[in-house]
């Protein structure tokens, strides 16, 4: 289709909307069926709020909840907003009326992606194939248990790692931290999931480097993506003409992984088989191993299991774990290399716990109460997903007395929650003190500031039965990370440059500028990090 037709459809579209819109609108208001609204701005006829988004939505949102309140609505063309900006509000939609919250708005990006929208956790309405799918991941994968079963693979990769990054300390080289931390998880989940990792153990500095960037850069253009404004979700009527092309953008995207995912399964399943047979042995214990087990047997009697299934729940794993987990781990060493004097904490809780003579291990972290204090201020601050993943209540609901019309997207803003100065003091500030125990920053003695959610103002996972499927995961593998970075090495950055703590909204919150250091080791050996 040429460029005049494309644009001819699109105003034609256009302007059917607009008359579609404005006949709804006006009939509701004489039918008084859009009463009782939660308050929120006018915005413009037709397209609503959308010429007046900020891209860093967390922000423009926390800053018209001051205007409208706790609870406001905003029309992004067709499609309703509702946005909740308190922890009560929070209890009301995530726990009290869980069950009424709990569907999905796809975004069309999101469709693509998820193989069509009811094949994996993340976009998947509450219901008997979402049960049997996070049932599947959380017990066998991502359950205490499940991580406790391959801690040999996170060992082997965090070694890699660290090898890595005295090789570039040796050679004085600067290391993007973020990038070095999402091959990492990224090397982990993969291994956990079907036993490989996607390169860099074995293959040399320079490759380990692009694959690493390679498949960072996929996962980044993927949570773009899902967070972009997108006219085919404001005008769903429009969504087939894909006018800003994310649709066809998604598609690729798919494609690759799921070529990936296809080589990979195909492997498994038939040349392993054989394999493994012919040498009399079990099949390898992974993931990938037990899906594949449960889709011969095609379901758990209530819900199917197909191919699809798992191709899908590799993508939720890959694309929800990867860079949400480096991000933090990223946002943590900015943190604490702007602080030296928490950086210093930090190392001396390391040192008497673990000693320079010894690689850090993941045994060490039930004995390191204050990094994981770090973590968790760094997850106050920098939640990975400030609005998470929006709600959507498939009929209508309420919230704070105001109606919340079905099919309304509800975007829980946990930024904004976690830096309410009614429940932290001096909120924007750093402190890791106040997750100590009596560490006096708010009444902390008295909540219980974990991620289960259980306390309101702090709820960096979610909270109700749409948290975090992978907090387990996300625990261990961000303060291993972390104690692997402050133990082993110290951090500079390189000559002349800046330590940026601006932030660039997307669904997966990133560092406007990548933390690029220049690392030095601090061991007492340098064979400890060939080991
Ligand atoms: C620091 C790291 C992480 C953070 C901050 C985080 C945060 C979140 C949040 C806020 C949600 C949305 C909750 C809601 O919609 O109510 C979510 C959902 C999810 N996360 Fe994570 N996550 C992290 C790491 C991981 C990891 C490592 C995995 C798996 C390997 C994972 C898998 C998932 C899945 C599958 C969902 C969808 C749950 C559902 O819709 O039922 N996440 N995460």
């Amino acid at each position: 289709m040429d460029a005049a037709t494309t644009t001819l459809l699109y105003y034609g579209a256009l302007l059917l909307s607009a008359a579609a819109f404005l006949y709804l609108f006006s009939h509701r208001r004489r039918s008084g069926v859009n009463n009782n609204l939660p308050p929120g701005p006018t915005g413009f006829p037709l397209v609503g709020s959308l010429p007046s988004l900020d891209p860093q939505l967390h922000a423009y949102f926390a800053r018209l909840a001051t205007q409208y309140g706790p609870i406001f609505s905003i029309r992004l063309g067709s499609k309703l907003g509702v946005v909740v900006t308190s922890a009560s509000l929070a209890r009301e939609v995530l726990r009290d009326n869980d069950l009424a919250f709990s569907g999905r708005d796809v975004p069309d990006a999101a469709r693509s992606i998820s193989y069509g929208g009811g094949q994996n956790i993340v976009w998947n309405p509450v219901g008997p194939t979402w049960r049997l799918l996070r049932r599947v991941c959380v017990r066998e994968m991502l359950s205490p248990a499940g991580l406790d079963n391959v801690k040999a693979l996170r060992d082997r990769e965090f070694r890699a790692t660290l090898r890595h990054l005295h090789a570039q300390a040796a050679g004085g080289v600067p290391v993007d931290v973020g990038a070095q931390m999402f091959l990492n998880t990224m090397n982990v989940i993969t291994g956990t999931l079907w036993g490989g990792n996607v390169g860099g153990a074995g293959g040399g500095e320079a490759q380990r480097a692009a694959v690493g960037k390679e498949f960072r850069d996929l996962v980044a253009e993927i949570t773009e993506m899902l967070g972009a404004p997108n006219v085919s979700d404001f005008f769903p009527a429009l969504a087939r003409f894909d006018l800003q092309g994310i649709r066809k953008k998604s598609d690729v995207l798919k494609d690759r992984f799921d070529q990936m995912f296809a080589r990979i399964i195909e492997q498994r399943v038939v040349k392993a088989a054989d394999e493994h047979a012919a040498a009399g042995e079990a099949p390898a214990p992974d993931f990938l191993e037990y899906m594949l087990r449960l889709e011969k047997e095609g379901g758990d009697g209530k819900a199917a299991f197909t191919m699809t299934n798992v191709k899908a729940l590799l993508m939720d794993m890959v694309v929800g774990g990867t860079e949400t987990t480096s991000n933090t781990v990223e946002w943590a060493m900015a943190e604490l290399m702007r602080a030296p004097p928490l950086l210093a904490k930090v190392r001396q809780e390391l040192d008497a716990v673990v000693g320079r003579d010894a690689v850090v291990e993941e045994a060490h972290l039930p004995r390191l109460p204050y990094l994981h204090a770090v973590v968790k201020e760094t997850l106050r601050l920098h939640p990975a997903l400030p609005l998470m993943v929006p709600h959507c209540p498939d009929a209508d609901a309420t919230a704070g007395g105001y109606r919340v019309p079905a099919g309304t997207r509800v975007f829980v803003n946990v930024w904004a929650i976690m830096r309410d100065p009614a429940a932290w003091k001096d909120p924007e500030k750093f402190v890791p003190e106040r997750f100590m125990p009596g560490g006096g920053a708010g009444g902390e003695e008295t909540r219980k500031l974990d991620f289960t959610g259980g306390e309101m103002e702090y709820l960096p996972f979610g909270s109700g039965r749409r948290i975090c499927a992978g907090i387990a995961m996300a625990d261990r593998m961000t303060a291993y990370s972390l104690a692997m970075l402050v133990q082993a090495f110290d951090w500079e950055l390189p000559a002349g440059a800046r330590l940026d703590m601006e932030e660039k909204f997307a669904i997966v919150m990133k560092k406007a500028t990548p933390l690029v250091a220049v690392p030095t080791p601090r061991l007492s050996r340098p064979e400890l990090y060939a080991a």
